[in-house]
């Protein structure tokens, strides 16, 4: 029997299929249908070319070249070609390759934009377009009839990129019909699954809306991998690896297995770690459930945890961080005044009371003793407070013990609780309900961040422990300094079940490489995980500014520079700043000097949004944008330092803002630029590596 082939496809590709005319479009079709029988060469209509290694191929189909790589079981097109002369086939012309090395099989890499043009750019002469813009062109692209008055007078790229109110992804869209891309560029696109050609004809017609990511093997792996097996599946890796994407694709693995075993209402619940990633993943896993998302609840943990409280025991009543420091303050005299021990532990007692800021002491109680349910002072003793640099012994600790009682009375005395606590209530709740509402399937993303209180919920959730898959990278933990598995949940052993992703699909291999570089200092997993890369492009940049004024002009021009130069719209740069007050301000600026730019709090983050997005580097966690800047530091206390800090504390702060601007680093995809301030520059913004970072002759 004939070997059955899929067909993967490049978006720009589609692309160029689309705008072709119907006559010359079904042609095209006709020749994938053919190729899909048999995609092996024979040296007439199918060539096997001399690039990548020999795998690329070239198809034709009248005046069109159709570019594929094949293997089995997909057969992999990559860009149509309109070619008028034969003698084209096996010297392709070097603009098509975009530098793609003969000699190679990977590795090659295209060409730089140039850092100096995006700061410094000078007037570029108007390119013309190859052919003119057409009403039916618009059509056969499904462009909105309404922006057809705006587009079809157009006749340079320059004024395509600048035409007012056209949205970016039209205006990409014609781009990308109008000038081929070069094909070491089409490489570095996702590939697309198109099951045959019908599939294609649907997504033309609209009838099919998106196409499912084609994962790579690791990723595919893991999608199945120890789903019949005792216990929980973790899956670890760096920033861009596509655990989350796994995680979506292992939702719908789950449901197919849920309901093959006669499951008829499956129940799954898929947390994420902030709101903004609950609207993201729910979109992503619409396109890859369709209706079947209806079985599939995705919410954060916290969320989860206070509708459960809620409807068991009534609405929680949270303290909130201001008047929790508040009773800390209220409640000081009276703990200072009957700790136990003899005069010297007293005195003890009272020095580490007195040494250690407010925001420490919340934290210790918060982080350690609350969130690890931890009940009596012998167990505070014994626990390992990893993570945490201010060593504290016997005596000291029984100081903060007895702090934590007088604070929780007070507390309880005025009706409320800490999010701490709450969460440990919902663990409790859950332990001892008759009938816990469970569910067939548990999947928790981005689980580095949850304290073990959120994690023993969770794992709770759900009804058998081989069904909980749990994504995590300790090096993106930004809320706790300490995280070890092995104190959560004697379900949480994943010995044997722990899968590592390699291979980068986001970030360039330059940007990643600075971004872990910059991280060292502040590593928390230090196991050696060779990385690799799918995208490559130029290094990242910094460049120091002596003002805000300075700062909004620089990051409007870079936003500006680097989405035409990147060829993508306005709408894929991001700016990551320390307080939402510096976000607030940087949008501002970037408006009044008429760039669209938006603030968004992690409550109102619209990614659809048009224009710069502006969020703060926290609120960023678990996202990612082509083009991103980090900015925002000029008059901002960043790292804010309680005041009296002591000096290992100091460490701890700093260690743990250097984790959350690598996250930041790394939502970039194509492009990063890092403003610091030329005067007094914190020291996570000093000591960028000039090998892998771009100074600029600005730079501090
Ligand atoms: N096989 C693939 N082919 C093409 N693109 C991919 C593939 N896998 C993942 N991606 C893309 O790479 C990006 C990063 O994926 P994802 O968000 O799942 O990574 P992650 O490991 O969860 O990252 P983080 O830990 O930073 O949140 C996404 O844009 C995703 O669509």
């Amino acid at each position: 029997m004939a070997d059955t082939w899929l067909i993967t496809q490049k978006p720009s590709f589609i692309t160029e299929w689309m705008g072709l005319p119907p006559k010359e479009s079904h042609q095209v079709l006709e020749k994938i249908n053919l190729l899909l029988q048999d995609p092996t060469p024979d040296a007439k209509v199918k060539k096997q070319l001399k690039y990548m290694g020999g795998k690329l191929h070239r198809l034709r189909a009248g005046r069109y070249r159709i570019f594929y790589t094949f293997e089995h079981p997909y057969v992999s097109l990559l860009a149509l070609r309109k070619r008028d002369d034969d003698t084209y086939d096996d010297n392709i012309d070097a603009e098509f390759l975009g530098g793609l090395d003969p000699d190679l099989t990977g590795g090659s890499q295209p060409q730089q934009p140039n850092w100096e043009k995006i700061f410094a750019p000078q007037e570029t002469p108007k390119t013309p377009l190859p052919e003119p813009i057409t009403a039916d062109l618009l059509e056969r692209l499904r462009i909105p009839k309404v922006c057809h008055p705006r587009l079809l007078p157009i006749q340079d790229r320059e004024t395509l990129f600048d035409c007012p109110g056209i949205p970016d992804d039209i205006i990409l869209k014609l781009d990308e019909y109008l000038f081929e891309r070069p094909l070491i560029e089409v490489l570095q696109q996702p590939d697309f699954i198109a099951h045959d050609t019908a599939d294609l004809l649907r997504f033309k017609a609209g009838d099919l809306l998106g196409f499912l990511l084609k994962l790579n093997p690791e990723q595919e792996k893991f999608v199945t991998w120890a789903a019949n097996a005792k216990g929980p599946t973790l899956l670890k890796g760096s920033p861009g690896t596509g655990k989350s994407t796994v995680a979506l694709y292992r939702t719908r693995e789950i449901l197919h297995r849920l309901k093959a075993a006669g499951v008829e209402s499956p129940r799954i619940l898929f947390t994420t770690y902030t709101n903004a990633l609950v609207t993201f993943s729910e979109q992503l896993l619409k396109q890859l459930l369709g209706d079947d998302l209806r079985y599939v609840e995705v919410k954060t943990a916290d969320k989860k945890i206070g509708a459960l409280i809620h409807s068991v025991t009534g609405k929680p009543n949270i303290v909130d961080d201001r008047d929790l420091k508040q009773i800390l303050a209220k409640v000081m005299d009276a703990v200072m005044a009957s700790l136990p021990g003899n005069l010297l532990q007293q005195q003890a007692q009272r020095l580490i009371l007195e040494r250690l800021p407010s925001d420490y002491l919340l934290e210790e109680i918060g982080s350690i003793i609350e969130s690890r349910e931890l009940t009596t002072l012998e167990d505070y003793q014994a626990t390992s407070r990893a993570g945490r640099m201010v060593p504290l012994n016997r005596v000291q600790r029984q100081a903060i013990w007895h702090l934590r009682e007088h604070l929780n009375q007070h507390l309880a005395a005025q009706g409320w609780e800490t999010w701490e606590q709450l969460r440990s209530r919902g663990a409790e709740l859950l332990r001892t309900l008759e009938n816990p509402p469970v569910y067939d399937a548990v999947i928790v993303d981005e689980a580095q961040d949850l304290p073990p209180n959120t994690l023993r919920f969770l794992v709770q959730l759900c009804q058998a422990p081989n069904r909980l898959f749990i994504t995590a990278d300790a090096n993106q933990s930004i809320y706790g300094s300490s995280f070890r598995w092995g104190d959560v949940h004697s379900d949480l052993r994943f010995v044997g079940r722990t899968g590592i992703l390699r291979t980068n699909h986001r970030t360039t291999a330059e940007i990643d490489t600075a971004a872990h570089h910059y991280l060292q200092a502040g590593l928390l997993d230090d196991e050696l995980i060779e990385r690799q890369y799918i995208n490559y492009g130029p290094p990242p940049a910094v460049r120091a500014v002596a003002d805000t004024a300075a700062e909004g002009q620089l990051l409007a021009q870079f936003c500006r520079m680097a989405a035409r130069e990147f060829r993508l719209g306005i709408d894929a740069c991001a700016i990551l700043t320390p307080s939402e007050r510096s976000g607030k301000d940087i949008a501002g600026q970037l408006s009044y000097l008429g760039l669209e730019a938006t603030f968004m709090g992690s409550k109102e983050l619209d990614l659809n949004k048009t224009g710069v997005k502006v969020l703060t580097l926290k609120g960023a966690k678990g996202l990612e944008f082509p083009i991103v800047a980090i900015a925002g530091f000029i008059g901002s206390r960043f790292p804010y330092m309680p005041k009296a800090t002591p000096e290992e504390a100091v460490q701890e702060i700093l260690t743990r803002e250097r984790r959350t601007l690598f996250v930041g680093m790394t939502r970039a995809m194509r492009a990063l630029l890092v403003v610091v301030p030329e005067k007094k520059p914190s020291v996570l913004l000093q000591g960028f590596d000039e090998s892998l970072w771009n100074l600029g002759k600005t730079t501090a």
